[in-house]
């Protein structure tokens, strides 16, 4: 069974009114703007599958927090248990171990009904959209609060609102056959936001698009966590989709936490081997002509120049009139990688040094770790 169908099936669709439905029509009345954020915390999480051909421990010794109201992101390569992970926050798994808390209510302890008014409180984004290829965008975006049995005024209204939200206004007639990718995963998000969650997860939502509209749904999920405050946890395997969004990020490997904190520290003091290594197609080494010149040891020449490093991580950006000062003999810039994540400035500047008399004087230069790599 779909995870769409899952409700669903609990509700009874066409059934008389199910006994949630009196919290659909009342959360259905609060503003779209300004609802409350939902914080999730794993305390000690554990889950091993049981399958026929053995058991398969995917998680192990979770412990962590997501803050409400933030953009977290889960990474990991394949297999690291970043899909079980995030499905055990609206209890598509169950832990076989510790605790996951959502706004500090144990979810495993949800009876039926408390199960199917919680999972309003979460939605879900997913990698290939999960949408009724027979109902148009507006059904599609309307079947969570038709399952709750909210009013027809209510469902037409808010299904308007979210549709105006992620762009898509001019198309709730049209089938899904008929939409290109991105606007795919824009029903499937208006549909996860139809029911006014507090917590988004995005399970690989991005994985199957292309890069241009890559950048247009990560925008979009951005907007959303500003515009209406809620916590959005997503899952990927690139690193460049959480140097995008995220303020947050935990590293997954083989099921454990490898590390975990704000981006712009996690990215530019990675400590984790799995981290160095996610890392790595988005680190720039030395330039390969650099690289091929490059001695260890000074040669003495009038022309010498110092190749150095000045790494900068959350401090402030680069100043350049210091630099010039610092190194009176003379400085180009050879190649630059500074970037601002979360507010904060981080990368490094490659410096060709003409050696003075004075000799280098790279340790003198305030919030930077500067290093002498050679002589060119
Ligand atoms: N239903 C299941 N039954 C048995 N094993 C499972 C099940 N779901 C996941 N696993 C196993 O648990 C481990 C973690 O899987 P999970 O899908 O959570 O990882 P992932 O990091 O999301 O991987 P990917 O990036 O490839 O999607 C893997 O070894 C996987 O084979």
């Amino acid at each position: 069974m779909s995870e769409l169908a899952l409700p669903l099936a609990r509700s009874g669709f066409a059934a008389s009114l199910p006994p949630f439905a009196r919290e659909a029509s009342r959360t259905a009345e609060r503003p779209l703007a300004g609802r409350r954020a939902g914080s999730v915390r794993f305390e000690g999480v554990g889950k091993t599958y049981r399958a026929a051909s053995g058991d398969v421990r995917a998680l192990g010794g979770i412990d962590v927090e997501v803050p409400e109201g933030s953009v977290f992101g889960i990474i990991g390569r394949s297999g690291a248990g970043k899909s079980s992970l995030l499905r055990l926050v609206n209890r598509l798994e169950e832990p076989t171990e510790g605790r996951v808390l959502v706004d500090g209510e144990d979810v495993s302890a949800l009876g039926t009904d408390a199960l199917v008014a919680f999972r309003r409180r979460v939605g879900m984004v997913f990698q290939h959209f999960n949408l009724l290829s027979a109902k148009t965008v507006r059904e599609n975006v309307a079947l969570p609060l038709r399952v709750a049995g909210a009013p027809r005024a209510e469902i037409d209204r808010r299904v308007a609102e979210v549709l105006a939200l992620v762009g898509l206004e001019g198309k709730e007639g049209v089938y899904p056959s008929r939409l290109s990718g991105g606007q795919k995963q824009r029903v499937g998000i208006a549909r996860a936001l139809v029911s006014e969650p507090e917590i988004l997860l995005c399970d690989e939502a991005t994985s199957a698009l292309d890069p241009e509209t890559t950048l247009q749904i990560l925008s979009l999920l951005k907007d959303i966590n500003r515009t209406l405050g809620l916590t959005v946890i997503l899952i990927t395997h690139e690193m460049s989709v959480i140097r995008e969004i995220c303020d947050r990020v935990l590293v997954l490997d083989r099921g454990e936490v490898a590390e975990t904190g704000p981006v712009w520290q996690v990215f530019g003091r990675p400590a984790h081997p799995a981290t160095k290594a996610l890392l790595a197609p988005l680190t720039r080494g030395l330039p390969d002509d650099l690289a091929a010149r490059l001695s260890l040891e000074a040669r003495g020449t009038d022309d010498e120049e110092a190749l150095v490093e000045l790494r900068y991580l959350g401090t402030s950006e680069p100043d350049l009139a210091l630099l010039a000062a610092r190194f009176p003999g003379g400085l180009r810039l050879v190649d630059a990688a500074i970037e601002r994540i979360g507010g904060h400035t981080q990368g490094r500047l490659l410096l060709a040094v003409r050696l003075g008399s004075e000799g280098l004087k790279v340790n003198a230069i305030p919030n930077t770790q500067a290093k002498v790599l050679g002589y060119v």
